[in-house]
């Protein structure tokens, strides 16, 4: 490519960029959350059921919307979002199954949504009836260009639209003998409303509302759209933070999405920046690029040793059952869950997870340290089966770690090393070998013994009957290193290993036997095979 500097040409970029504006930075030069670190877990709310659903070609039926809800108590969520009872009936009628089926454990609050009109308030506060708690959440843009190109508002009248809202919510809120109803309130798009305008909402808002520690409100502040960098929008929730009034009375919320791909990100920063609660989904399904993943969050805590407050110990079913609700796939990529997060395909990689795992074997070490893998998968409900997959990137660590894991084989470092070139050679042009195959090759290489019958050998004759199966004359051949594995478990067999040598010609053989001696007499006789072969290695 040549540049225009070069030619002396003006730049015309090829991407029509003059559509676009730069966010301007808000600018909090006291900032604090960069200092801080996480020390525990937020409120989760799953929005799986609304801000999830509502992002399907085909929204969950009323089966799939159980399985889904019963999936997220038994993941430990507290809140749970059951979506806009007044939207559609598919909705309604699940709100009502729910509460008529007694299916709200007494440690989980559920959530509704209604946009401000009285009469979808009215009719959604009435939905929750028999319920015996639950949030109920109003919520108005508030963003520039919605004021001017969906509303037509001013800023004080979508003030006032929030207010409207807010007065309806409090004069219903114990209108439900029985339920305690909390309030909550967001102004949406906040990512593109002016701070200023934002907190005049909110604090006009919560002086209606008059929230006391004892009796919580909640505020949402959501990245409708992320529209520029997680900093940015920790200054923005650092400054709402100590500017919102009755600040110990509200349960600050994020509700993140993530159209720029950084809505983990901007979460945590958030957090460090004085959020308290989190509304998010399973992996991240939801509106465009979706919500905040709340099973990254709760990972990225968990792989840091703070407590998530979320049962992740079988991540796969949590997986596979979103997977059906939504219809949808999980990417094979997607952190701490995707099929391959847990799994190494490049060699050098595959001899550090090996060498790490031995590590931690050998030292009896509690805390997790292997090179590559962040989390032990066996916490998450991940066998070590798929940990290494060999094709041609492999290198001699990864298949040595699947021969002792699967096949049992403690190979000695020079052995791992020529029978890696063994497998290089047969994968060349494959796939991926799987451990089967790989003990296949294993045993045609070294275990196949030819018919010459030897008597027991002992380490001392070794070389003599080297000597003898190869027909070596005056002492040609040379057993250079025996190693032995005694027998573990059930199996009751050694295996015997040996370097041995013609001229410049080495080779390896590998005897399995029921005694030491028997398993050294089918190793002679497998190294002499293989060195009057002159073999592959
Ligand atoms: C953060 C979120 O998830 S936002 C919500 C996304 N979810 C949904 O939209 C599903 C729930 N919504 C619905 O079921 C419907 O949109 C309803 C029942 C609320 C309204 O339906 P309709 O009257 O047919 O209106 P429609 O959907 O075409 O347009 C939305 C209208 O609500 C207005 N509106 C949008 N947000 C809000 C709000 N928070 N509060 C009040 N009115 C709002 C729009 O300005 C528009 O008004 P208009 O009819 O005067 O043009
Ligand atoms: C109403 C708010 C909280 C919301 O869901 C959003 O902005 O995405």
């Amino acid at each position: 490519m040549v540049y225009p500097a070069e030619t002396g040409k003006p730049e015309i970029p090829s991407m029509p960029i003059h559509k676009y504006r730069s966010y301007r930075p808000f600018m909090l030069p006291d900032r604090t959350w960069p200092d801080r670190k996480p020390q525990s877990a937020p409120i989760w709310c799953s929005v799986d059921l609304r801000d999830g659903n509502q992002a399907l070609l085909e929204p969950m039926d009323l089966d799939r919307k159980r399985t889904m809800y019963d999936l997220l108590v038994r993941l430990g969520f507290k809140e749970i979002e059951l979506g806009f009872p007044m939207s559609s009936r598919s909705d309604f009628e699940f709100t009502r199954d729910i509460i008529d089926r007694d299916a709200i454990p007494d440690d989980v609050t559920i959530q509704v949504m209604s946009p401000i009109r009285e009469e979808l308030i009215e009719d959604t506060v009435k939905a929750l009836e028999g319920a015996p708690r639950a949030v109920l959440q109003i919520f108005n843009p508030t963003s520039v260009t919605q004021r001017r190109a969906v509303f037509q508002m001013s800023r004080s009248e979508i003030k006032n639209m929030a207010l409207r809202g807010a007065e309806t919510a409090l004069r219903l809120r114990d209108s439900l003998p029985g339920t305690e109803i909390y309030l909550q309130y967001g102004t949406e798009s906040f990512t593109q409303t002016e701070p200023e305008f934002a907190l005049e909402v909110h604090n006009a808002v919560l002086d209606l509302w008059r929230p006391r520690p004892e009796e919580q409100v909640r505020v949402v502040l959501p990245s409708s759209v992320e529209c520029y960098p997680p900093h940015e929008f920790a200054d923005r929730i650092e400054w709402m933070h100590r500017n919102l009034a009755y600040r110990d009375a509200i349960t600050l919320t994020l509700h993140t999405h993530n159209d720029r791909g950084s809505a983990v990100a901007a979460t945590e920063l958030a957090l460090l920046a004085g959020a308290d609660r989190v509304e998010g989904t399973l992996f991240g399904n939801g509106e465009r690029a979706g919500n905040v993943c709340l099973i990254t969050l709760a990972m990225n805590l968990f792989s840091q040793g703070i407590d998530p407050r979320l049962d992740l110990s079988d991540i796969d079913e949590a997986r596979k059952i979103t997977e059906y609700c939504n219809r949808l796939p999980v990417s094979h990529r997607h952190p701490w869950v995707g099929e391959f997060v847990y799994t190494s395909f490049a060699g050098s990689h595959q001899d550090a997870i090996n060498k790490g795992l031995l590590d931690m074997q050998e030292n009896s070490s509690q805390v997790w340290d292997v090179p590559y893998l962040p989390v032990d998968p066996k916490d998450v409900g991940r066998d070590y089966k798929a940990l290494i997959r060999i094709n041609g990137q492999s290198g001699k660590g990864g298949i040595a770690h699947l021969m002792r894991t699967e096949h049992g084989y403690e190979m000695p470092r020079k052995l791992q090393i020529e029978f890696a070139s063994v497998v290089q050679e047969k994968v060349e042009h494959g796939g991926e070998v799987s451990s089967e195959q790989l003990s296949e090759w294993f045993s045609e290489e070294y275990l196949q013994v030819n018919g010459n019958e030897v008597e027991g050998t002992t380490e001392d004759c070794a070389n003599s009957v080297l000597d003898d199966l190869t027909g070596a004359k005056d002492a040609a051949s040379d057993v250079r290193e025996v190693c032995f594995q005694p027998p573990t478990g059930s199996s009751g067999l050694w295996v015997a290993y040996a370097e041995t040598t013609i001229g410049t010609t080495t080779r390896w053989g590998v005897g399995i036997g029921n005694s030491k001696d028997e398993s050294l007499t089918r190793c002679m006789q497998s190294a002499a095979r293989r060195l009057l072969e002159g073999s592959t290695a």
